[in-house]
């Protein structure tokens, strides 16, 4: 079984290793949106994969260090696309929820990256 938390966060970002011509080499700003993903069998008693407050709590940390703020000027995320986000979230997350299979991270409802650990 799979299930899927959804979660957003607004921030501001530049990718400094475009060209300078490319729109993105400038600071502009994405409504972000992330999807954790977590498979796993359904517990018999509580009917869960995983409690999605147990989600929610493991995130929320990682959440309060992106909403707002300017991603360049995060440890890790010198250059903030949206792979690279996605990979920074899997390491961060998965050793708290175990059952993680994928962090998807979306920059518009159209474009978005998705990590596996591979
Ligand atoms: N593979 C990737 N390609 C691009 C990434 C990325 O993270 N991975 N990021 C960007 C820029 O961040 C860019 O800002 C993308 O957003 P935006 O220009 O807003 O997207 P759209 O072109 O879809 O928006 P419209 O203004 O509606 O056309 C670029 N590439
Ligand atoms: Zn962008």
């Amino acid at each position: 079984m799979r299930i899927t938390q959804a979660f957003t966060f607004e921030a501001a970002h530049r990718l400094p290793h475009v060209p300078a011509t490319h729109r993105c080499h400038r600071m502009h700003g994405h409504s972000y949106r992330v999807e954790l993903r977590l498979d796993g069998p359904v517990d018999p008693v509580t009917g869960f994969v995983v409690d999605f407050f147990d989600v929610e709590a493991a995130f929320a940390p990682l959440l309060a260090r992106l909403d707002h703020y300017c991603l360049n000027e995060i440890e890790g995320l010198e250059n903030p696309t949206a792979e690279h986000i996605a990979m920074w979230i899997w390491t961060r997350t998965k050793p708290m929820l175990p059952l993680l299979s994928a962090v998807a991270v979306y920059e518009t409802p159209l474009c978005w990256a998705e990590y596996d650990g591979h």
